[in-house]
């Protein structure tokens, strides 16, 4: 057994790298960019006519003109045109280029057009409603850095800057095991002495999110087919999440089974709850990292985000947010274990604040649809007080 904070440093000194590879841009969503992105043109490319009405040069209204001639239309996607007389106007749309001697629109709203010519409703001032060229970025820019995650906003830049194909982190190979005889599956009514399995479907969505599609297995409470069935997955994963099986009881073989595979144990029971009899390891030889959490649900869902998803962004790259809550009721933490606790958020003041959700224990998997995420509490000898800051880790997205 060793302590809550060692037990994260080590999964954690364990993280890996995986590499890189390309992927399109429509499969791209919620990966980890793998290089710098400049723009490969300006920001806009071009003067462009952020208003429908007409392009004008303002010095023909210093003159004193309000009303001008129109040369012509000019739409978006049409190639560039001069204004031939700086007295005229062109009506042009908006996205249009806007002609190299002409430097103000005015939008049609504040504009009469008869006869051919447009006459002014209302004064313009020079250089409105025109977006101008370079002014948002410049050719050669840094507009995406590396190890951003690519969400739809940096989608968007992707495409505007032309990459079909993006230079992605590579994510591991995951295996996602459950194990135990008293699970049937989700479409099967459980005997009475059965419960359908969960951990494989929370798991399996869990990792979803990080855009990880893992292999799924089932075991049954059987060493030589565990042994088996683990072997390959082993050769074949960088990761392997395995739950249940892994505490004291006369069928949970998970522990032996994997050292019987040549998997090093780093450790074995952590002091916290829930999800004490974590068994944690690494194949040396095929460099596969197995996490073997307790199969409560709770331990599960718990261990899964509080070691995992950290082992995960260390291994890409990606920062690992620190966020803190303050706690709306006090608790109490003593013993020796540190407390992973149920959580429900709400705004307060712009804060997060985290009062706890009512549970029963680590087998009470509807208490985490309740549950905004955990928070971490190491045992101390006062209470934890109202309106104190405490580490949290959230299991859902918060807006
Ligand atoms: N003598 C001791 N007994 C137990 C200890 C201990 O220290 N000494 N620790 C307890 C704690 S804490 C936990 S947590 C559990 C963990 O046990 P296992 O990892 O061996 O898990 P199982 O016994 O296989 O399952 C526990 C529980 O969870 C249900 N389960 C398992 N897998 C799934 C799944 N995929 N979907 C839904 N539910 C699942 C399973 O049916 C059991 O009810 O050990 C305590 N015992
Ligand atoms: O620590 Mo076990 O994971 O509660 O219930």
């Amino acid at each position: 057994m060793i302590s809550f904070k060692d037990a994260y440093k080590k999964v954690l000194d364990l993280y890996q790298d995986f590499g890189h590879e390309q992927v399109s841009l429509e499969t791209a969503m919620g990966r980890i960019l793998a290089e710098d992105i400049v723009a490969d043109r300006n920001f806009p490319p071009f003067n462009r006519a952020t208003k429908d009405g007409i392009a004008i040069n303002y010095d023909a209204i210093e003159k004193g003109l309000t009303t001008f001639k129109i040369e012509g239309v000019l739409a978006a996607g049409m190639p560039p045109q001069p204004l031939m007389d700086a007295s005229n106007c062109v009506e042009i749309m908006t996205g249009a280029v806007v002609p190299d001697n002409a430097d103000t629109v005015v939008m049609y709203e504040h504009l009469v057009i008869e006869n051919g010519s447009a006459t002014l409703t209302k004064s313009p001032s020079r250089g409105q409603d025109i977006h101008i060229c370079g002014s948002d970025q410049q050719k050669g820019d840094l507009v995406l850095k590396k190890y951003s995650t690519i969400t739809a906003s940096e989608i968007g830049v992707l495409a505007a800057v032309g990459m079909a194909s993006i230079k992605v982190r590579s994510l591991p190979k995951v295996a996602i095991v459950s194990t135990g005889n008293e699970l049937v599956e989700v479409e099967e009514i459980p005997l009475p002495h059965q419960i359908r399995k969960s951990n494989i479907h929370t798991l399996y969505a869990a990792l979803s999110e990080a855009s990880i599609v893992p292999t799924k297995l089932h075991l049954p409470d059987e060493k030589a087919s565990i042994k088996k069935a683990l072997d390959n997955t082993l050769k074949e994963h960088n990761a392997v999440l395995l739950s249940g099986g892994v505490s004291k009881g006369k069928f949970d073989f998970l522990p032996q089974v994997l050292e019987e595979l040549g998997v090093e144990k780093i450790f074995h029971g952590v002091f916290q709850r829930p999800g004490k009899p974590f068994w944690f390891g690494i194949q040396r030889e095929t460099n596969t990292v197995v996490f073997s959490f307790p199969g409560n649900p709770v331990s599960t869902f718990a261990n899964y985000n509080v070691y995992f998803k950290d082992w995960l962004r260390r291994s890409l790259g990606i920062q690992i947010p620190k966020i803190d809550v303050i706690l709306e009721e006090a608790v109490a933490v003593k013993g020796d274990l540190t407390m992973l606790l149920r959580v429900k958020i709400r705004f307060k003041q712009g804060h997060l604040a985290a009062s706890l959700v009512k549970e029963n224990g680590s087998g009470d998997l509807c208490s985490l649809v309740h549950t905004d995420g955990f928070i971490i509490l190491e045992p101390k000898i006062d209470a934890y007080e109202v309106g104190e800051l405490v580490p949290f880790v959230p299991t859902r997205d918060l807006l």
